[in-house]
């Protein structure tokens, strides 16, 4: 591969940086995009993983045929089998016609299985079958059909401890590995950073209308240094943060701590977040949650602000009305989004205690509850899912968390 076919490949799919791990990876790409080998995409989350298998399709005989991206992760497992190979009429309540799955509609195309290490068990055999002879029976039928389709996975999770835990099956390890592809993360292609956040910074200014953020010399030396746990997508998230929240369009390093969670903490080497039971990703998957409904109560309590701003302005106080008020007490400053004290305050505006035009400042007439970290992401998630009308990848779009986050968060607050 010549390094004008990797650059041009890079500019195709918006891909930034010259790190020597990037560059290496998208040549691996290019190199075994017009075979048939299966590819195993590993890295951490939030380090690019999507382009690969874009590449891969794009620059292979297969590239007039069908591109199929499964989000193995977001798809309950009672429903993966007949996603993936299909169901015949009857086979199960509420299989009320045949359907075709995406190994019978991506004949002669592509399938990336995006987080292939949350498949199940049962899934991952017939996975193999397809893998190791093209065969594979929808479920409810005993006809064996056949499929043309190149598979290109990925993974987050450590697949080594995944298959010494019982949780994968090693022969479909080996036969997904065929070539494997390694995404470094963020932290150790340092010379990326700044590249990517002008990058970002960019599109945030074309997207939101505003001049693109300058950083002073101590806000870039904090970006380098930050450990990046949740990696490029984190990166990204904190340049839209940025770019929405501050006013002033060059930002120090005083002002950009605060988007850096535990920076102090994120910069020693021992705390990278390896420990956890995904390979050590989904703490900082959750973390970036807690962060965005930190940053969504804030809007929304400036809004509250504006509304009681008005109404101050107005004189003019609304009867045999509640007005309740989500997120922090709104006399509490808000300059750090690491500070924040929930709770539901319902104010009772009673005809008795008011006349027309008068504010009230009474204790009594209000009550206020405690409300959990839990409840507002509960909420927050409900809250989205309903504007979404129940579209996941939307949602987890909106939340900036990977769908199968949303998935077991769903599934942990049922909110099916
Ligand atoms: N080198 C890059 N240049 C520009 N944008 C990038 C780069 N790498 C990643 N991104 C952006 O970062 C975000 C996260 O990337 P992506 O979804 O591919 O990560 P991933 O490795 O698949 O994560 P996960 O394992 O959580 O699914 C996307 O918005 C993507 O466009």
């Amino acid at each position: 591969m010549t390094p004008a076919d990797i650059q041009q490949a890079k500019q195709r799919f918006g891909i930034i940086g010259n790190a020597p791990g990037l560059t290496r990876a998208v040549s691996r790409a290019l190199q075994i995009a017009p075979t048939d080998l299966s590819v195993l995409i590993t890295g951490e989350s939030g380090t690019g993983k999507e382009f690969f298998p874009q590449i891969i399709h794009t620059n292979s005989h297969r590239k007039h045929g069908r591109y199929i991206a499964v989000n193995c992760g977001a798809i309950p497992e009672g429903t993966i089998d007949s996603e993936l190979f299909g169901h015949e009429k009857g086979s199960f309540t509420g299989a009320l016609s045949d359907r075709k799955g995406y190994f019978e509609e991506a004949d002669g195309g592509t399938i990336f299985l995006d987080e292939v290490g949350e498949l199940p068990l049962t899934t991952q055999a017939r996975l193999l079958r397809v893998l190791e002879s093209g065969e594979f029976i929808k479920v409810g039928s005993s006809k064996v059909q056949k499929t043309n389709v190149r598979i290109v996975a990925a993974t987050n999770v450590n697949m080594v401890k995944a298959i010494g835990e019982g949780k994968f099956r090693e022969d479909l390890f080996y036969r997904l590995n065929t070539v494997p592809i390694e995404l470094p993360p963020l932290r150790d292609r340092v010379d990326d950073i700044l590249l990517l956040f002008r990058k970002f910074s960019n599109d945030f200014a074309e997207k939101y209308r505003m001049p693109a953020i300058q950083l002073t010399d101590d806000a870039k030396e904090a970006l380098l240094s930050y450990r990046w746990p949740g990696n490029i997508r984190q990166l990204k998230n904190v340049t839209e943060q940025v770019s929405i929240f501050e006013t002033s369009r060059e930002v120090t390093a005083e002002v950009l701590l605060p988007y850096l969670p535990s920076y102090n903490i994120e910069k020693l080497p021992v705390i990278s977040g390896h420990d956890n039971k995904d390979g050590g990703f989904q703490f900082s998957n959750e973390r970036e949650m807690l962060y965005q409904v930190i940053f969504e109560m804030r809007k929304e309590v400036n809004e509250l602000k504006n509304i009681v701003h008005e109404l101050l302005a107005n004189r003019t106080v609304p009867n045999n009305e509640s007005l309740k008020v989500y997120g922090q007490d709104t006399t509490t400053p808000l300059s750090s989004p690491n500070i924040i004290h929930p709770v539901i305050k319902t104010y009772h505006l009673n005809d008795n205690s008011v006349s027309d035009g008068e504010i009230i400042h009474s204790e009594n007439d209000y009550e206020e509850e405690p409300y959990t970290m839990e409840d507002i992401e509960r909420e927050t998630i409900r809250k989205s899912l309903e504007r979404n009308n129940g579209k996941r990848k939307k949602t987890a779009e909106e939340l900036k968390i990977s769908e199968r986050t949303l998935y077991r968060k769903i599934k942990e607050y049922n909110l099916e």
